[in-house]
């Protein structure tokens, strides 16, 4: 069994923070990929994009889906956001919580890894709460400059990177990913 896992995802910031927090501790390859994404739960989109992604690179594959779901909305847009971020911006994700007191949110991250192809896909996931404000700080990645985590008065984006790393979604997400690479 293969012990190094390609990590297929489009994204380059992801792939960067992915980097930076778990590379000392597990040997991951890079496959820049923009898998296609089914409508449903966060669990169904993360499961789906990582039996696309065993079945491309026959062996063992990481995928990750983020997911901002505003409380106002019942977690929406949810596994959409990238298609509201692409569509409406910083801007427009603060007008649509307008008519809502309350503005807080939910950033989740889920990764699904599989050992390859008709294996089983196991998820691991990170939530970091926060709420929805208007952009602060350099525009680099998503929806970073709109997102405050709670405990802190810096969105994301005004975070130093490696505050952002030892705090975020998907630093937690990654903590629990580790655990389980390390016993593989
Ligand atoms: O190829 P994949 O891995 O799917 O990469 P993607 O860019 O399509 O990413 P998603 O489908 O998970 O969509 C998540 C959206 O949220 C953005 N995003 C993801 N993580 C983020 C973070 O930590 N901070 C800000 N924006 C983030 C990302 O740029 C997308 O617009
Ligand atoms: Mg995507």
């Amino acid at each position: 069994m293969s012990k190094v896992v390609t990590f297929v995802t489009g994204n380059a910031n992801k792939l960067k923070e992915v980097q930076a927090i778990i590379a000392d501790s597990v040997e991951i390859t890079n496959k820049s990929l923009d898998l296609e994404e089914v409508q449903g739960t966060i669990f169904e989109v993360a499961e789906a994009k990582c039996k696309q992604a065993a079945a491309i690179i026959q062996g063992p594959v990481l995928v990750e889906d983020t997911a901002l779901g505003f409380t106002a909305y019942g977690g929406l847009p949810g596994p959409y956001i990238k298609w509201f971020m692409a569509k409406i911006g910083h801007e427009g994700l603060n007008n649509m919580l307008s008519a809502y007191d309350d503005k807080s949110a939910q950033a989740i991250c889920t990764f699904a890894f599989s050992e390859g192809p008709g294996q089983e896909v196991k998820i691991f996931q990170g939530v970091q709460d926060g709420i929805i404000v208007p952009a602060r700080g350099p525009v680099g990645f998503g929806w970073d400059p709109c997102f405050q985590p709670a405990g802190f008065d810096q969105t994301y984006a005004e975070m130093p990177k490696t505050l952002k790393n030892t705090v975020s979604h998907r630093f937690r997400a990654l903590q629990l990913l580790k655990e389980f690479l390390a016993t593989r």
